[in-house]
């Protein structure tokens, strides 16, 4: 047993738009009912949690009663704008049901390369915490363009929610995907490939064997995610990729569970 989750005491959670959103492109309901438990049970206990949610477009689709992301950027910047307000709403409902407090934060990539607006927002963050609110980020849509001279995009939840974590010293990482871990190849193309439970070593075999998104809503794919453990890795933190089907997950995980792939430096002897 080479996880090492006991002194774990804040936390970041990220969770993707595969596991909000059904296959039919209707909200889980029951998948932000157990999120928002599992969260302020964990807030009640003492962790201090940060939520990172993708979403906004899934949601808005359904709002609007679109069938698919259209290509046109404007247009899919406008669908976030209406699927974010109603993603908090869900949120905000769901989290009053346990007395928990929440505050929206939305960020681009501009927000951490200028050190004030850096500033800012971990302030911000530290002061929602002290609080005991619970801050839900997500990209910030509206804004977020990727151009040579301007460039504000994370491009995604996955490694937003890495830099997150690792620029308020968080002491863990839950990824929750569609997928219960990291393969060694796509489980969705190779029938046999097998689950790894735990990496200390990002090494070229496992780079390549990370593909792309697995459903028609993901956008990161296994690629980004492993950019996400890397970024823990090296701030010497840990991260675990999981299953989003059922968020309670998470509690086993901090219980010390050996659930879906976990990445991070070996306990030594002394801890
Ligand atoms: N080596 C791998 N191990 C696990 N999943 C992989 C791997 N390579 C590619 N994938 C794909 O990555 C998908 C998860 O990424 P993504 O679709 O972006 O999910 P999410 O919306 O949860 O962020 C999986 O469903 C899987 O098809
Ligand atoms: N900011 C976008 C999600 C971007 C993203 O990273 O999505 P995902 O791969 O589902 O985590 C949204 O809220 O729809």
């Amino acid at each position: 047993m080479i996880r090492n989750l006991q002194h774990c005491h804040r936390i970041v959670v990220k969770i993707g738009t595969s596991s909000l959103i059904h296959h039919n492109g209707k909200v889980n309901l029951q998948t932000i009912d157990r999120l928002a438990y599992t969260l302020a049970a964990m807030n009640n206990q003492g962790f201090e949690v940060v939520l990172v949610s993708s979403g906004a477009i899934g949601v808005g689709l359904d709002k609007l009663h679109l069938p698919k992301r259209p290509a046109e950027i404007a247009a899919q910047q406008a669908i976030a704008a209406v699927g974010q307000g109603e993603l908090l709403r869900l949120y905000i409902q769901r989290f009053s049901d346990y007395d928990t407090q929440v505050g929206q934060m939305l960020l681009t990539h501009d927000t951490f390369d200028y050190p004030v607006s850096r500033q800012h927002v971990l302030d911000t963050l530290e002061t929602l915490l002290d609080h005991d609110i619970i801050p839900i980020i997500n990209e910030n849509d509206t804004v977020a363009v990727d151009e040579m001279d301007h460039r504000t995009t994370f491009g995604d939840n996955d490694q937003l929610s890495a830099l997150v974590a690792a620029r308020i010293d968080a002491d863990l990482l839950v990824v929750l995907s569609d997928i219960d871990g990291l393969y060694d190849a796509d489980p969705h193309k190779h029938a046999g490939a097998k689950k790894l439970d735990a990496i200390t070593h990002l090494s070229q075999d496992i780079l390549s064997a990370a593909g792309g998104t697995g459903t028609r809503f993901g956008t990161g794919g296994m690629v980004t995610k492993l950019k996400a453990a890397e970024t823990m890795m090296l701030a010497g933190r840990q991260m675990v990729l999981c299953s989003g089907a059922d968020p309670r997950v998470i509690l086993k995980i901090v219980a010390g569970e050996a659930v879906g792939t976990w990445f991070g430096r070996p306990k030594t002897a002394a801890q």
